[in-house]
């Protein structure tokens, strides 16, 4: 399946699914669906107090109830409704024999016709989580990125000037060169240290226990003044010195039976996409209508994953021979509109 559009409807479905979870999933004031903080609080809740999910939804205050049972159903879609279409035009064979295999893998016998179907219920609940878990977060990182260049474009500098002393112009970077861009991969940690990642509850402490439900709150981690010595500055230089600072990855993506089976796959997505952006664009200021910069705050919305406010910025190549480089890149018959 390839995504051609910016309407495209199953990643408008996917969005919008998310974004409901995300509500359902946060006690903080972003406004939505459900317009009351206090009706986010009760949705959080459920997870805590089981009971609470057979409040009537005929009762009073029951709009966080039924912002559940909506999502319930997005979430349903979300799981048939790429499924389904991917499955339907498999007109390659191959993908086809894939996708059997897949399913044969957990199967013999009779069980294969008695579990099929419960087998491709995992298999649409996997890529379900997949999509789910990995879109917001990692463009929350990238966003973050950006907003980060945007107050401190000295950091954008530098990070250029590694970027051309290593790699040149004539080429994008590739993922061997990681090794050789240190302080990119400063900025990287830097950038993950900085989002408020998969927060919950806007806690500054490090760790709540309630119920039998464990919640951390990486963002109190990364402020920690004990770890991070001026923590609220965006200071990539922090861990050029290896000795001196933990490594954010170590926390950002959760601990133990819960750590994020993603995190290498995006780390290399985040790094891929920074090391081009740092190799091939600027990242300066929008302007308002009466032509003044729009200074950057780092404001950023409560949420699930907690992402800048506002991002008002233009995106430039630097070069003549940047923008061709991009351009091609631009094997999929897709329009780039560079400035
Ligand atoms: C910067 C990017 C990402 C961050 C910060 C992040 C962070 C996390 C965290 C903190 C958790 C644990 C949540 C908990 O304790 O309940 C988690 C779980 C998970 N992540 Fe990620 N993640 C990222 C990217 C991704 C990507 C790209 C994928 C998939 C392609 C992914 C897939 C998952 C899945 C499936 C889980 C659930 C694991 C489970 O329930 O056992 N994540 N992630």
């Amino acid at each position: 399946y390839q995504v051609n559009t910016d309407d495209d409807a199953l990643v408008d479905l996917g969005e919008a699914t998310t974004h409901n979870i995300a509500l359902a999933g946060s006690a903080g004031s972003i406004t939505g669906d459900i317009n009351s903080c206090k009706q986010r609080l009760y949705c959080m809740l459920v997870d805590f107090l089981p009971f609470l999910k057979h409040y009537p939804t005929w009762l009073p205050g029951s709009a966080w109830k039924k912002h559940i049972e909506y999502t319930a159903v997005m979430v349903e879609k979300m799981q048939t409704v790429p499924y389904n279409t991917v499955k339907s035009s498999l007109v390659c064979l191959h993908l086809a024999l894939c996708l059997r295999a897949l399913i044969e893998r957990c199967l013999t016998g009779n069980e294969m016709t008695d579990r099929y179907a419960e087998n491709e219920k995992d298999i649409r609940g996997v890529a379900t989580s997949l999509y789910a878990a990995g879109t917001e977060t990692v463009a929350t990182t990238m966003q973050v990125f950006i907003l980060a260049m945007l107050i401190y474009p000295d950091v954008l500098v530098k990070a250029q000037e590694e970027m051309d002393h290593v790699i040149g112009s004539g080429r994008l970077p590739e993922l061997y060169d990681r090794e050789n861009l240190p302080y990119l991969n400063a900025i990287i940690k830097e950038t993950y240290s900085c989002e408020g990642g998969t927060l919950l509850f806007l806690l500054k402490c490090s760790i709540v226990i309630l119920s039998s439900g464990l919640i951390f709150a990486s963002r109190g981690m990364s402020r920690d003044e004990g770890i991070y010595s001026d923590s609220e500055a965006f200071l990539p230089e922090r861990f050029m010195n290896k000795e001196e600072a933990l490594d954010p990855k170590s926390f950002v993506f959760g601990f133990g039976r819960r750590l994020c089976p993603g995190r290498e796959f995006a780390d290399t997505c985040i790094f891929m996409v920074l090391s081009n952006i740092v190799a091939t664009m600027d990242i300066l200021r929008a302007k308002d209508e009466r032509g003044n910069e729009i200074t950057p705050q780092a404001i950023f919305t409560d949420g699930l994953a907690s992402r800048p406010a506002r991002l008002d910025c233009v995106l430039k190549p630097r070069t003549q021979q940047a923008r061709d480089l991009i351009l091609l890149q631009d094997t999929n018959d897709t329009t780039f509109s560079a400035q």
